[in-house]
């Protein structure tokens, strides 16, 4: 169906610019990218169309809410950002710091069109690097100074993507659902992790993980 038939939360929007506590500027440029997204959808199919209908709270919000434990980061890393999420809503969010730009990793050329687009409208500070994670933590176009991922793989994954960055000196935030202590235990037996877990303001069960530092355990002396 298309997206015109979709109906958004009442009083979700609202809500949630409150909770971000966002100047004017800011909120239009979400606005912007919250029609462009709902636009797209029709034909694109960028989030999952059951949570269209949320995508304030659902995507933005979740998003949003790294905000805070962004700390003094200027470089960013978004790994797999699939229509923005987390890593175009920071950037947004991010717009008014001195010598911010967020790294948006997504391999899907339909995706990074749209990312692309989204970028035009918000006047966000960011970039779109349509190639795998891989690629571009082998050859990382500055010293990234955090990564961030959501919905994109088991935390002992996420770790090995990150590597290359956090070897010299990225932190990370990755959103993460009801699984997180499994993911804990199962990335703990290959690496040894710093990591705080922060409750998620989205989802009761969620939880941010945020990794101060992470290094693999040596191979077992024989
Ligand atoms: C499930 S989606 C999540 C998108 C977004 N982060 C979100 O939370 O809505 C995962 C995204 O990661 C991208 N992706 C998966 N593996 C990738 C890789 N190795 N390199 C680049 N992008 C990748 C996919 O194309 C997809 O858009």
């Amino acid at each position: 169906m298309a997206a015109a038939g979709h109906r958004v939360v009442a009083g979700e929007r609202e809500g949630v610019l409150r909770e971000l506590g966002v100047s004017r500027e800011t909120a239009a440029a979400l606005d912007a990218y919250a029609e462009l997204l709902t636009r797209w959808q029709a034909v694109k199919n960028l989030v999952a169309p059951s949570t269209l209908a949320a995508l304030w709270r659902r995507h933005i919000l979740d998003s949003g809410q790294l905000l805070p434990h962004v700390g003094p980061a200027r470089a960013l890393a978004d790994f797999g950002s699939g229509a923005g999420f987390p890593g175009l809503v920071l950037a947004v969010l991010m717009a008014g710091r001195p010598g911010v730009q967020v790294h948006l990793v997504e391999s899907n050329n339909r995706k990074a069109a749209f990312l692309r687009e989204a970028i035009r409208v918000t006047g966000a500070p960011a970039e779109v690097h349509a190639v795998r994670i891989e690629d571009f933590v082998a050859r990382p176009p500055a010293t990234m100074d955090l990564v961030t991922a959501r919905a994109l793989a088991p935390l002992s994954d996420l770790l090995g993507l990150s590597e290359g960055l956090l070897k010299t000196g990225a932190r990370a935030l990755f959103l993460k659902g009801q699984d997180v202590e499994q993911e804990l235990t199962e990335a703990a037996k290959s690496w040894r992790i710093q990591a705080t877990l922060i409750p998620s303001i989205t989802d009761p069960a969620g939880r941010i993980v945020h990794v101060a530092a992470a290094e693999r355990h040596s191979a077992p002396d024989r």
